[in-house]
């Protein structure tokens, strides 16, 4: 086809133009070719934008967030003298985890935290990096630590999230901070960073949770479970879905509140959400995107344009969940420093 496939050269469009002479033919580089059959096809039609009012805009919401956290920060150096302080520790040179622990220590400076760095070689010993957190558990300028996951495989990541000192565990990852979370009457000192940002999007955007049907996809440690036991402890009738269970379309399909963290680029289509349901879409996956400056582009667990047609409120990728994760890191290393200042006892 390429080689039948021809154009007039602007010289020759020019000589015919009032002329009608027939113009000569030159043959066009394939790339135009490709180009030119994309432009004459019946193209598929452009999606529908989706209104803003649909939109939870969670750049927005952390952005009010950390605007409020800095006020709090500065009425906490003029009543008490203190300074919150986060410790990150990074182990390897993951170019993600290296741009979030870049992202982390930024919101520190700007909402007046120090902050604490330890970058630490990909084949450092579990020994070491358990003396780097030990180190900043001892260290009172230090309110809250968090050591950036992944980790590389050669470490165990449940010893190092153990050994974080409780009241200093911001990430909420430790079991005694999860264990509380599962139990009614019990309050964690953390709520781990993502899930607790799911809620508060939630809460800001004034959505209803008492009483809801809401279906959580996934079960990690980290999104799915921590979420799941948040929407319950808000009175939600709560299902997570997983990869081992039949029908999760269907079951999702009845939610009013569906949070997708599964870890799969758009498998959440429009079809598995009920008309009027909010969603909250937790994944950030990279798609292959030829037209984008970098070659790809972020997309959620859920399709966008699919779902949002269903939703009556619903995250965008990026800019929804993502965003709140750093929020809710400062609000709790805000929170150990609060009760650092009024010296209270931590207890379980
Ligand atoms: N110790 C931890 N490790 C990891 C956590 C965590 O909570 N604690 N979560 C993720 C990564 N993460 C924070 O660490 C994180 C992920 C995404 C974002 C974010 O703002 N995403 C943007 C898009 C950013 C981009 O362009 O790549 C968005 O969604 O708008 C912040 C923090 C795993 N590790």
């Amino acid at each position: 086809m390429a080689s039948s496939f021809h154009r007039q050269s602007a010289a020759n469009r020019s000589a015919t133009r009032g002329s009608h002479r027939v113009a000569a033919i030159v043959p066009l580089p394939h790339h135009a070719v490709v180009a030119a059959v994309a432009a004459a096809a019946p193209s598929a039609p452009a999606p529908t934008p989706v209104p803003a009012s649909k939109l939870i805009d969670g750049k927005a919401i952390a952005d009010t967030i950390r605007g409020e956290i800095a006020v709090e920060v500065a009425a906490m150096k003029q009543q008490y003298n203190l300074t919150p302080g986060l410790a990150v520790v990074l182990v390897g040179a993951r170019k993600d985890s290296e741009t979030y622990v870049r992202s982390k220590k930024k919101a520190c400076a700007e909402v007046g935290f120090d902050s604490f760095g330890t970058d630490l070689p990909a084949d450092v010993s579990e020994e070491e990096l358990l003396k780097v957190v030990e180190d900043y558990n001892a260290d009172p300028r230090v309110h809250g630590i968090l050591v950036q996951l992944p980790l590389p495989k050669h470490i165990s990541e449940k010893r190092i999230l153990d050994a974080i000192s409780i009241e200093k565990d911001v990430d909420g990852f430790h079991p005694l901070n999860i264990g509380s979370l599962a139990m009614r009457g019990r309050h964690p000192l953390f709520v781990p960073c993502t899930p607790k940002g799911c809620i508060e999007l939630l809460e800001r955007m004034k959505v209803p949770i008492s009483g809801r049907k809401a279906c959580v996809i996934g079960r990690s440690n980290i999104v799915g479970m921590p979420v799941a036991l948040l929407l319950q402890r808000r009175d939600a009738t709560v299902t997570i879905v997983h990869s081992k269970t039949p029908d999760a379309q269907r079951i999702c399909s009845e939610a009013d509140i569906v949070v997708a963290a599964c870890g799969v680029a758009e498998m959440v289509t429009g079809d598995w959400i009920k008309p009027g349901a909010v969603v909250i879409d937790v994944g950030i996956n990279a798609k292959d995107d030829p037209s984008a400056k970098k070659g790809y582009r972020l997309v959620g667990d859920v399709e966008f344009e699919g779902a949002a047609a269903k939703a009556s409120l619903i995250t965008p990728v990026p800019g929804g969940v993502g965003p709140m994760t750093i929020a809710m890191l400062l609000q709790n290393t805000l929170e150990s420093a609060q009760r650092v200042a009024k010296g209270e006892s931590v207890t379980h």
